[in-house]
This record gives structure tokens, C-alpha cells and sequence, in this order.
């Protein structure tokens, strides 16, 4: 790609050379969700195989770029498209294996998945089933893979348009799963949708997941205006990562600061869905500045079209870090992560530490 080319995303501020450092170097993806994630060629072929016959152009509509006039709210539609066709055991695991794949080729070293749990009736699957295929593709992407693992563990989604029933549900799912390789649970969905719930219905799920099975708690965050209510219970609570945030007033982010919560950034998520007005004004640079504990991700690959190599590239470009702040940063997300201490974070850290 040449450094002024142009992509889905529009012109490319980074060089060649920066973008091949950042896919060399080990990463850690810590905000990635399922079926946000499936890659491109595998939902045009499912598509084909529809009754909507050999059209592609639902299929191809899921990418969002520059210029789309899709709002935040709008977006969310697109999962409809992903979860009207990746149905089945059989497909949950393959789409959960290549993803793997993608990030292991991208130099991801360690990735947390999360996705939502659902049944699908119309194939005999319930929730259960649903968790336990994904597992299957994290265990066959390790057993399978060639050129390099890349180590997953699973967060369990709740999503704000649904009733507390059917957090109750994940939750108990998780903690049956926690030995298993659920390590977290996450709030995730349309905030337009659900908020307001935090005290009433969240909290007291996700306090359950934390105190009877340790599991960690992260939360999308301040993803639109006049939020602060909620971010304030939030940090009252004290989730062990938050996603987004950016939405949050001087005082809320005076109070996340003074925290140390870590933060989930998905820079191409937020500039695209218009949460963030350009990559320059990313309130990745004010926490950068101060230090606080981060992590860069994707969010949604199909949609925002941008791997986590090249949202280090977008990072270093645009915010004049050299190869060695890069790497740190790396090594910092890892800090951040819900990877419990043992052989695959030994592992996980070797690698990371390994001189590139
Ligand atoms: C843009 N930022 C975002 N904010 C909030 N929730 C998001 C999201 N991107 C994705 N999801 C959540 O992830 C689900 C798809 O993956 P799974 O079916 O769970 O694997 C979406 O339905 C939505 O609830
Ligand atoms: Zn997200």
C-alpha cells in the first residue's frame, strides 16, 4: 500500500514501513466481538448459500467507510446480517477459528473474544451449545494453526436491549464455564437502547459473576452524550476495564484518570461511527499523555475494515510514537488483560518480550 493511498477508510496518514512494524510486532487484542469480527469472504460465501439467493450486496454492506452516513444506532443493524447467516455449531466454531487465524497472521499473540450467547432454534442450538462451539474453534485454532498460535480466552456479551432475565442466564452460563476459558463478562449493544439500567439491573449481575466465580467485568462505556450518570455509577462500582468512553464530561474523566481503570480504545470503531470527530482528536492522545492503562483493539474487523496492526500504525502516525513507545504499548495492553497467571501467560509474555 503506498503511504498516501487510499482504502476503504480514505487516505493511509502512516508509511509502509510503520504499518510493517506493527504487524510484526506481538500484539494483544483485548476488545473484539465474534460476529463483529467473521471475515469478509467467509459471510459472502454463507450469503450465497441463502434463500436471498447469490446476491452479496447485504453482505458487503456490513463495511463501514469514510463517509457513510450510518450513525451509531443505524450500525448496529449490521449484526442482524452476520447473525441471520452464521447459524450452527458447525459455522460458530469454523467463523471462531478464522478469526484466530486472521489476528495469528496479523501478530496477534493473545485475544480476548467476546460474543453474545444465543440460541438458534432453527438448528437445535441453545446457549450452551453456542458457548461451547466457540471454545471448539478457540481449541482447534490451537491445535490446527501453523505459522504461530494466537492464546483466546472468551468474555460472555450482555446486551443492553435485552431483559435482566437474559443477563441472569449469562451470567450463570459463565460462571459454569469459568474454568473453561470464560474469563469475563461484558455490557455491550446499541447504548441507546438500554441505559439507564445500570444500578437496577447490571450491577447486580455482574457483581454476581465477580464475587462467585472471579470473573472480570468490562463494560462499553460512555458511547454517547449525556451518559454520565451511569459512568459515574460505574467507577462507583469499579468494572476492571471500561470500552469507548468517549463521551465522558472533563469531571468524568478527571474521575476515570484518578481510577486507573483500564480503557479498551478502538480508534477506527469510534471515528467511523462518528462517536469521534477525527483520528487527531481521539482521546487516545489524552491518555496516552497521562499514562493511563490502555489497550488499542478493533472492535468489529468486518465492519471498520481495520486490523490491530494497522490501528497501531493509525496510533503511531497520527500521534508521532516511535517503534519503541509502540512496543510498550503493546506490552502494556497485556497488562490489562484478563489472562489468568499460568502457562499461557508465561507464554503470552515470552513471546511479547521476544526482541523483534
Ligand atoms: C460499535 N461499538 C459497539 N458498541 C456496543 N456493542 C457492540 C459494538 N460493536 C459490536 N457490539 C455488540 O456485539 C454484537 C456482535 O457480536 P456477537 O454477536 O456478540 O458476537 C452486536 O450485536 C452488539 O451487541
Ligand atoms: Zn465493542
Amino acid at each position: 500500500m503506498a503511504p498516501n493511498g487510499t482504502s476503504a477508510v480514505g487516505a493511509q496518514p502512516y508509511t509502509e514501513e510503520q504499518l510493517d512494524f506493527c504487524r510484526r510486532l506481538p500484539k494483544v487484542e483485548r476488545h473484539a466481538h465474534l460476529n463483529g469480527s467473521v471475515r469478509q469472504s467467509t459471510l459472502q460465501e454463507l450469503y450465497k448459500k441463502t434463500s436471498e439467493g447469490t446476491s452479496t450486496s447485504s453482505a458487503a454492506s456490513v463495511a463501514i467507510a469514510k463517509g457513510d452516513t450510518r450513525n451509531l444506532s443505524e450500525m448496529f443493524a449490521v449484526f442482524g446480517v452476520v447473525h441471520h447467516v452464521v447459524r450452527g455449531a458447525e459455522l460458530l466454531t469454523r467463523v471462531t477459528r478464522e478469526v484466530l487465524e486472521d489476528m495469528s497472521a496479523d501478530g496477534v499473540v493473545y485475544a480476548e473474544l467476546r460474543t453474545t450467547p444465543r440460541e438458534h432454534q432453527d438448528v437445535g442450538l441453545d446457549k450452551r451449545a453456542y458457548i461451547e462451539a466457540v471454545l471448539q474453534g478457540i481449541e482447534e485454532h490451537r491445535r490446527l494453526a501453523k505459522d504461530g498460535v494466537c492464546i483466546a480466552r472468551l468474555i460472555l456479551s450482555i446486551d443492553r436491549k435485552d431483559p435482566v432475565t437474559v443477563a441472569e442466564d449469562t451470567v450463570n452460563l459463565a460462571i459454569e464455564y469459568s474454568n473453561r476459558g470464560v474469563v469475563g463478562l461484558d455490557l455491550c449493544g446499541d447504548p441507546a437502547l438500554g441505559w439507564g439500567r445500570w444500578r437496577q439491573d447490571w450491577e447486580p449481575a455482574f457483581e454476581r459473576g465477580r464475587k462467585q466465580a472471579g470473573l472480570k467485568v468490562t463494560l462499553h462505556a460512555a458511547e454517547m452524550a449525556g451518559m454520565d450518570e451511569e459512568m459515574a455509577d460505574m467507577l462507583a462500582w469499579g468494572p476492571d476495564s471500561l470500552g469507548h468512553v468517549c463521551f465522558l464530561s472533563p469531571g468524568e474523566e478527571l474521575r476515570l484518570f484518578e481510577s486507573r481503570t483500564p480503557v479498551e480504545l478502538c480508534l477506527s470503531s469510534n471515528v467511523l461511527s462518528k462517536s469521534v470527530e477525527s483520528y487527531s482528536a481521539h482521546h487516545f492522545g489524552r491518555f496516552l499523555e497521562r499514562g493511563h492503562p490502555l489497550a488499542i483493539c478493533t472492535d468489529d474487523v468486518l465492519v471498520f475494515s481495520s486490523p490491530l496492526s494497522r490501528e497501531y500504525a493509525l496510533a503511531m502516525s497520527t500521534f508521532g510514537l516511535d517503534e519503541a513507545k509502540v512496543t510498550d504499548l503493546a506490552r502494556d495492553a497485556f497488562e490489562t488483560s484478563f489472562l489468568e497467571k499460568g502457562r499461557d501467560y508465561n507464554e503470552v509474555l515470552a513471546r511479547l518480550r521476544a526482541p523483534s
